[in-house]
């Protein structure tokens, strides 16, 4: 069975980050101006620290590609650093200076539970790794697969719908096709008054150094029917994006179509009957988000997930100074307030790699024309 395999590498503030995909079928022409542009919209959103202002993000292709076509080797691909330059003398992969240690973990981070596993006194070397700067390499192996999809007539959309205590109902929220206009507001939100308030509310957790969380929903159309199986746990298309998704920094839970309000309704009113209309099966609601079973079942593909609040906060909590075992306030860099908005379109984007290895899993076909040709057969 046809997997994609994506491995990436990388300390934020180190030279470069990697990623390696394998699995991606040969003679696809890859478009480069489009990752870039996927990796632009990461970088944006209101509540952003000063790093975003230092990197340009940018893919640079090293293999897998000739010409622009996929030859069906591993891709590698790296995004190099910009403030690596500032932070050369104690992030330099051969010569750092180590002599200035960080000993005080701020909750909420990997830094205590890091510290003690990989027995290190100096809390950089988990920081650096635990970063979701990472996310800007995730996003460019979800923006590549992605390619492979909307070929395929499959689009993928985010907006968020909540920050702190600002959110919008999601049965407010226009539909699918109107969520672009989200691509022009600051915060990602389709909804002009919340838009507003999501600002203020940014605007405040940063005056009083605190931070926010958030909601953001993903959608993904026109997906064949039968991507995932219900056959193996793995193989279920719920549990292989809830891994892509949960394994995004600071993700704390993910709900599909109604979720956890599930819990509170009665089966009667949570299922999507049958119905038929012209000759074709169709379903009034869409409270299953897409998938049951562990199946597309060719309704939207929809799904929510909740950031907690950033870790590092400009008015730090208490912590211990694990050096001397003396209580102090966390350690604190420069860092976002709220980073939600990115979330989502980190989101967005690594849910094109479960998709298209679901894709692949069921089409088969080592270049791209035999995929679609299987695709066309099985319709
Ligand atoms: C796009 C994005 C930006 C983030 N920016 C920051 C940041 O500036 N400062 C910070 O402390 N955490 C930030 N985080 C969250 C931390 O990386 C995350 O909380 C930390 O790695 C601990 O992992 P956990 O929250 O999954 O337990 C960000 C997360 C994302 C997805
Ligand atoms: C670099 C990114 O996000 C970073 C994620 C992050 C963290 O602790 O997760 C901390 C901050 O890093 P720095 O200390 O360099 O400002 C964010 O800027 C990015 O998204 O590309």
């Amino acid at each position: 069975m046809k997997r994609i395999q994506c491995i990436t590498a990388g300390e934020s503030h180190g030279p470069a980050l990697s990623v390696i995909i394998h699995g991606l079928p040969a003679g696809f022409r890859l478009n480069i101006d489009e990752i870039n542009h996927q990796l632009s919209r990461r970088q944006k959103g209101y509540g952003r620290g000063g790093r975003m202002a230092i990197e340009k993000d940018q893919v640079e292709i090293l293999s897998g590609l000739r010409n622009s076509m996929t030859l069906g080797s591993p891709l590698s691909c790296i995004i190099r650093n910009r403030d690596f330059e500032n932070w050369k003398k104690v992030m330099d992969p051969v010569q750092a200076d180590v002599s200035e240690k960080i000993s005080i973990p701020r909750p909420g981070h990997a830094d205590y539970a890091g510290m003690l596993k990989y027995k290190t006194d100096d809390l950089r070397n988990i920081l650096e790794r635990a970063s979701a700067r990472e996310t800007a390499v995730r996003t460019l192996a979800g923006a590549v697969c992605r390619q492979f999809l909307e070929n395929a007539g499959i689009s993928l959309h985010s907006v968020v719908t909540r920050i702190g205590p600002a959110g919008v109902d999601p049965d407010d929220l226009p539909p699918v096709t109107e969520w672009n206009r989200a691509e022009n507001s600051p915060v990602r939100c389709p909804d002009p008054k919340t838009e507003k308030r999501m600002m203020e509310v940014i605007d405040t957790a940063r005056k009083e150094g605190d931070s926010l969380g958030g909601l953001f929903r993903i959608a993904v159309q026109n997906l064949p029917v039968g991507l995932g199986s219900h056959t193996q746990w793995n193989e279920r298309l719920t549990s292989m994006i809830a891994a892509q998704i949960l394994g995004i920094p600071a993700i704390r839970g993910i709900e599909f179509g109604l979720g956890f309000k599930t819990a509170e309704i009665p089966g009667s009113l949570v299922h999507d009957p049958f119905e038929i209309k012209d000759g074709n099966i169709i379903r009034s609601t869409n409270h299953s988000g897409g998938i049951e079973g562990g199946m597309s079942n060719g309704c939207d593909l929809i799904f929510s997930a909740v950031m907690k609040p950033i870790p590092t906060l400009a008015k730090p909590l208490a912590s211990v100074d694990l050096k001397t075992g003396e209580k102090t306030s966390a350690h604190k860099e420069r860092t976002d307030s709220c980073a939600v908005p990115a979330a989502s379109v980190v989101a967005e984007n690594v849910t094109a790699i479960p998709l298209l290895e679901a894709f692949l899993i069921k089409f088969g076909g080592d270049s791209w024309d035999e995929t679609l040709k299987h695709r066309d057969a099985s319709q």
